[in-house]
């Protein structure tokens, strides 16, 4: 039997669920055991109450007290920083890492009136838009997906950027405007990907993780991770990043792009590098990004 612990979020059940199936399919037991952590209960803004890692450390306290065998993560509220007794068991293949707009009237970004107010508080989605010179005003919200597209429906805000990710599990896609290109909106670094966490000592159930693991997914989103750790940080920073294996001459190549908010506007570089050494690739861009101040 795995336990299998998960927020009670519906975006947390969904992919715990998603995770859950597969294990059985592989003939695994699978139970679920929910966790309530301290961005489920505390409303408030994520900023005051600690930032990074809200959401996680009440299912790594599970983990390391053996409660459960696995968590299932969405990997960009993962911190960057190991866990001594931990690690990531696999990364499966990721869903579309880009964001979507959801607007009043099936609006585009475009297509938003001057003075429109867009629901986001998230440094690198205001960033992102601020450079865009569109006229529209950014506000901070708060509450998981379905709370953020209500105040669309219910007239409280024009529009709402989220990921793309979660609204597909959500099976709310219909109800999407515009998918943002990662040209204009560079993702969260691990947006769209889930990590599976356990106990590093408990080989069984990192043998049975090793059947969902993606390579490439866990190469790129690696460089990502590696370029918001050397950026210094955290999920609530103004860093986006976006890594893709692509085919080159020599073989596969790991493509990274990033853009990091700064005062006077949004940087934005890319780099290339071996699939082999994706930590080599963000450190270098994460240099590059910061000598250009
Ligand atoms: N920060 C909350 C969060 N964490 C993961 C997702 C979506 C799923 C994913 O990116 O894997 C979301 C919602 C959002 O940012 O719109």
């Amino acid at each position: 039997m795995i336990r299998l612990g998960t927020r009670r979020s519906a975006l947390a059940t969904a992919q715990s669920t998603l995770v859950a199936d597969e294990l059985r399919a592989l003939g695994h037991e699978v139970e679920l055991v929910l966790i309530t952590t301290t961005g489920d209960v505390n409303r408030a803004p994520v900023e005051q109450i600690g930032g990074t890692g809200i959401f996680v450390s009440a299912l790594r306290d599970a983990l390391l007290a053996d409660e459960i065998d696995i968590a299932v993560h969405s990997l960009k509220d993962l911190p960057t920083a190991p866990v001594d007794g931990l690690v990531i068991g696999a990364i499966p293949l990721r869903e579309d890492p880009r964001d979507v707009l959801i607007a009043r009237d099936g609006l585009t970004l475009g297509e938003l009136p001057r003075g429109s107010v867009i629901g986001t508080g998230a440094a690198r989605r205001v960033a992102q838009i601020d450079a865009l010179g569109l006229g529209v005003e950014c506000t901070g919200v708060r509450g998981n997906v379905d709370t953020r597209i209500s105040l669309v429906t219910d007239g409280k805000v024009d529009a709402v950027i989220v990921a793309r990710a979660g609204v597909s599990r959500l099976g709310r896609l219909s109800e999407v405007t515009e998918t943002l290109d990662p040209i204009q909106m560079l993702p969260a670094p691990g947006q769209g990907a889930l990590a599976i966490e356990c106990r590093s000592d408990n080989t069984e159930v990192l043998a049975a993780l090793a059947h969902l693991e993606d390579p490439a997914t866990r190469a790129a989103v690696t460089a990502e991770r590696q370029l918001l750790a050397t950026l210094e940080a955290g999920c609530t920073a103004p860093v986006g990043a976006l890594a893709e294996v692509v085919e080159g001459e020599d073989g596969p190549e790991l493509w990274l792009r990033g853009a990091l908010g700064q005062e006077d506007g949004v940087r934005r570089l890319s780099a290339n590098g071996s699939v082999d050494d994706p930590e080599s690739v963000g450190k270098a861009l994460a240099h590059e990004l910061l000598e250009q101040t």
